[in-house]
């Protein structure tokens, strides 16, 4: 079950969703609108590796737009900080996005109850396309769990991505033991 736009009011209400910050005209009838936070990230080495701690360099979108490239993964992060501490939520594209090209999640898209931050986004683009920081990007959409939680993401020992950050943040696969 998906939350409908009284339900994550309700929910803002009580605390259990946060997001900041808010605006109620980004409340969608079952979504809210997140946006493009103004620094984006790209991997230092071409060649990636997942046992490695891969580094990242962050730099600014500038006020005139950042043109994204096909073949390059790029980080970017909303500028929406998120706490969601009784529901699954869910990072989706938007249409208008999508039909610009733009992909702004590499096979992750869930998150997880308890899981406090902004999002990092992995963005890919199918043609040259320019960017803005502060642009509409994503939505979250949040589930309704079934069961109790035992362990909440903030509560994690090793949750790799919980936290305050402004900025994107690299792949922590490196801390996965394989
Ligand atoms: N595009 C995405 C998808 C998720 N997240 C956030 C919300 C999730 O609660 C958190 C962790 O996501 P996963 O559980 O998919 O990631 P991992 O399993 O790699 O990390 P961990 O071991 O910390 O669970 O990252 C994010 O910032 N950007």
């Amino acid at each position: 079950m998906i939350l409908s736009d009284k339900r994550i009011l309700e929910e803002i209400e009580k605390g259990t969703i946060v997001i900041a910050p808010y605006d109620r005209k980004y409340l969608g009838t079952n979504s809210y609108d997140v946006h493009l936070g103004k620094y984006l990230a790209t991997y230092k080495d071409r060649v990636l590796d997942a046992r490695k701690h891969n580094e990242i360099d962050h730099f600014e979108i500038p006020e005139e737009g950042f043109v994204l490239q096909p073949g390059t993964l790029y980080l970017g992060v909303t500028e929406e900080y998120t706490e969601t501490h009784a529901h699954v939520p869910f990072l989706e594209g938007k249409s208008s996005t999508g039909r610009l090209g733009i992909d702004i999640h590499a096979t992750a898209g869930k998150g997880d109850v308890g899981f406090c931050n902004t999002w990092t986004l992995e963005i890919s683009c199918a043609q040259p396309v320019r960017i803005y920081a502060g642009m509409p990007i994503g939505q979250l959409i949040y589930f309704v769990v079934e069961g109790e939680v035992e362990t909440l993401y903030n509560k994690k020992g090793n949750a790799k991505y919980n936290g305050r950050t402004i900025k994107p943040v690299e792949s922590m696969m490196w801390r996965n033991e394989f």
